[in-house]
This record gives C-alpha cells, sequence and structure tokens, in this order.
C-alpha cells in the first residue's frame, strides 16, 4: 500500500482522475482496466485512451495513438497512467518500450503492476532515462482491479456468471424448456460477452438439455488457440458423438470439482472464464467464492416452477444473503435490452 504522496503537479493530478474514469469504461476480464492521458510539458491535454480488453491495445499505446491521430506529437510528453506500464510481451508488445519510442519524457502512474511477467516497466523506463513516478491515486487503482489481482494471485481464471432469467428467478419452465427467455438484444449481448471471454462452460444438464454450441455469434470468434476460444463442459456424464458443441476449441471436463476446472484452464493458459450455467453449475461456482462477475438478464415473464437460477445456495435466512451490487465499468451498471433488463453486478464487500 502507497503511504506517501509523489510529488506531481496538479494538472497530472486531475489526469490521474481522469484516467481512473477512462480505465472504468474497460470491460473486465483476462486483463486488468487501465486509463491514460498524455500532457504537454505545459499540462495541456495531448490525447488519452483507455483498454478496451485482452487483445486490444493497452492504454499508453491508445492514448499515443490518440496523441497522433489529433495530429499532436508525444515527444517530451507526460504519460498519467491508472497501472505501471507493462514490461512484456503478451498479446501486444511492451508498453514501456512504446514510451521509450515515443519520446515521452516522464510517466506518473498509480499502482504497481501485480502480474510478475508484466512488472518491472518503471525500472525499464528509467533506465532508458524517462522520470518515472508511481503511487498517485494507486488505492482506486488498486481496488478497481482487486477482484482481477486476486484471481492472478490464486492463479485461477477471472470468471464471468452469466443468466439469463424470468421475473420469478427462473431460468427455465417445468419441462426444461429455456429457449428462449431473453429477446434477441439481451442475447445478442451474451454472444458479446462470449466473444470476450477466452473459454465458456456449461454443465452437462445443460449440454444435454439445450445441445448448445456456445460460439459467439454475430460477435469476432477466437480462433482455437492455446487458452482461448474454449468451449468447456463440466460434469460426469458422457458427451453424445453428435453433440453440437463438438467441434475445434470442445474440451469435456469430467469432473465436479470447480477449483479442478479453473486449474486445468488456468494450466491450458485461460484467464478469462465465462459460466453460463446451467442452475446447478452456477451455483457451484457461487458457493466456491470465484465468481468475480455477474450478468444477469431479466425478461419480462413469469415462469412459476421451474429450475430456480442459483439453487442450493445454503441461504436460510435474510440476513445470510449476499447482496450483490451494480458495476459500471463497460457500461451501466443496468440497461435495457429491447423488453429485458441487464443487471452486470459484482460480487458483496468488494470494490468498484
Ligand atoms: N436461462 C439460462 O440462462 C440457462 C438455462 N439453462 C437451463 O437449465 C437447465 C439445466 O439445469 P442443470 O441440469 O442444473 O444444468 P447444469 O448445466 O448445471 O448441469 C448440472 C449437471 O452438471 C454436472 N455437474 C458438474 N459439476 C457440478 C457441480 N459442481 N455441482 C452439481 N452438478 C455438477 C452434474 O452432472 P454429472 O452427473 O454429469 O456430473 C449435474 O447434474 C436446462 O433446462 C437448461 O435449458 C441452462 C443454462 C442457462
Ligand atoms: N435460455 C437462454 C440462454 N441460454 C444459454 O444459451 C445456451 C445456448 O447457446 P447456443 O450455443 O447459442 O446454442 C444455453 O445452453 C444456455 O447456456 N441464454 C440467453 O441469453 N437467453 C436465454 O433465454
Amino acid at each position: 500500500m502507497s503511504t506517501t504522496t509523489p510529488a506531481v503537479t496538479t494538472a497530472e493530478s486531475e489526469a490521474m482522475g481522469r484516467a481512473l474514469d477512462l480505465a472504468a469504461q474497460g470491460v473486465r476480464g483476462a486483463n486488468p482496466l487501465v486509463g491514460a492521458v498524455v500532457l504537454s510539458g505545459d499540462g495541456a491535454l495531448l490525447g488519452e485512451g483507455h483498454h478496451r480488453g485482452a487483445g486490444t491495445p493497452h492504454a499508453e499505446p491508445a492514448a499515443l495513438a490518440d496523441v497522433r491521430r489529433r495530429g499532436g506529437d508525444p515527444r517530451g510528453a507526460t504519460v498519467v497512467v491508472t497501472l505501471e506500464p507493462c514490461n512484456h510481451t503478451g498479446r501486444t508488445g511492451p508498453c514501456s518500450e512504446a514510451l521509450i519510442d515515443a519520446g515521452v519524457a516522464r510517466v506518473v502512474y498509480a499502482a504497481a503492476d501485480v502480474n510478475g511477467p508484466a512488472a518491472g516497466g518503471a525500472q525499464r523506463l528509467r533506465g532508458a532515462g524517462v522520470d518515472c513516478v508511481g503511487g498517485l491515486d494507486a488505492d482506486r487503482s488498486r481496488r478497481l482491479n482487486a477482484r482481477w489481482a486476486a484471481a492472478l494471485a490464486g492463479a485461477r481464471p477471472f470468471v464471468t456468471l452469466k443468466s439469463a432469467q424470468s421475473l420469478d428467478g427462473r431460468v427455465a419452465a417445468v419441462d426444461g424448456t429455456s429457449q428462449w427467455i431473453t429477446g434477441p438484444q439481451a442475447r445478442a449481448d451474451g454472444h458479446r460477452i462470449r466473444s470476450l471471454a477466452d473459454a465458456v462452460l456449461v454443465g452437462t444438464g445443460t449440454l444435454l438439455a439445450d445441445d448448445p454450441r456456445l460460439t459467439p455469434r454475430g460477435a469476432p470468434a477466437a480462433t482455437p488457440t492455446p487458452g482461448k476460444g474454449l468451449r468447456v463442459v463440466m460434469g460426469r456424464t458422457a458427451v453424445p458423438e453428435d453433440a453440437a458443441i463438438r467441434g475445434p476449441g470442445f474440451l469435456h471436463l469430467p469432473t465436479r470439482d470447480v477449483r479442478e476446472v479453473l486449474d486445468e484452464l488456468f494450466g491450458r493458459g485461460v484467464r478469462h472464464l465465462l459460466v453460463e450455467g446451467g442452475p446447478r453449475v452456477a451455483s457451484a461456482f457461487l458457493r466456491e467464492g470465484v465468481v468475480d462477475e455477474l450478468f444477469s438478464y431479466v425478461a419480462p415473464l413469469i415462469l412459476g416452477d421451474g429450475a430456480p437460477a442459483f439453487p442450493d445456495l445454503g441461504v436460510g435466512t435474510l440476513e445470510a444473503a449476499a447482496r450483490w451490487a451494480l458495476d459500471d465499468a463497460g457500461g451501466p451498471g443496468i440497461q435495457q435490452l429491447g423488453p429485458d433488463v441487464r443487471m452486470h453486478l459484482r460480487p458483496p464487500s468488494t470494490g468498484p
């Protein structure tokens, strides 16, 4: 935790506030939320940018590109960024090098990078003669990425849970039919979320009931490469030979053990897992306390009896119920999609 306030100008301090707001416009998942603002030597805004999710440019190159788009020149500029610039080649190149190549004079960052392989950017910058200070608003940056950091520290993927339910919290009718509870706009949004994840998972119950494909349709599909584009079924029941889910990227994990699944997927390079249910598997992830964000789509229909979204959580009294909070990262916490409503939620007792 930072206890000292680094020596920064008022313009840099204000720019960090803006960079943190920009960071929160990114999407949660395999990467942290990061924003960046570029200032001229006299503190004027030259450009800004934020990271829009794994595989897209990091905040610093996005902000440098914005400077050039506006006809500016980043040479001699100050870059104010919410996370220590990365120092490794992941899905994109090292930001430390991009900043050095752009000729910036100074970098002010908030939190240090806790991702081992990516860390060391500040040292690299200083080594190249760039004035580099860290710790400004570090706590706010850390809060923004607390769940991402916790997943990383636990060596498990960041877990997004999605469910589409009726007004009375049912995800299927009594006979098991569930297609479709939500309308096309909500489902398109679900496909977009699939396209952001490295792997999409359901249980064998859903597999047998729905025969899903779990591909992101209407959104760019990830090429199945190590850790990307996986479509996963967990549970002991055999997957039928003619199941629609079979094909490139299909993986059956014949277990009910959530930790085993997370270990296996992490080992295969998965950093962002989307759990689509069904209800018993969703509850297993909730009971294990590993759900980092929840997208709950609510459709205006009442199903009465039928499968509850999250059975067997062992909540015996109101006091024991987990109260989730709306999460505004990547868009409004609550959003209307056609006739349906989408809630984007974060677990209880975690930061913004
Ligand atoms: N509206 C929506 O958003 C969705 C609705 N659905 C609907 O849900 C219904 C299916 O529900 P359900 O059968 O609960 O679906 P699940 O996908 O949760 O499958 C449950 C099965 O998964 C296996 N399993 C694996 N891990 C666990 C675990 N930790 N705990 C318990 N079971 C585990 C078990 O089978 P095994 O013996 O093989 O181990 C279990 O019977 C269908 O009607 C489907 O249409 C499904 C997904 C989303
Ligand atoms: N019923 C239901 C959903 N169900 C989810 O979609 C899966 C089918 O996906 P596909 O691969 O496209 O065939 C299904 O198994 C379940 O995970 N999703 C929603 O957005 N709204 C809905 O009403």
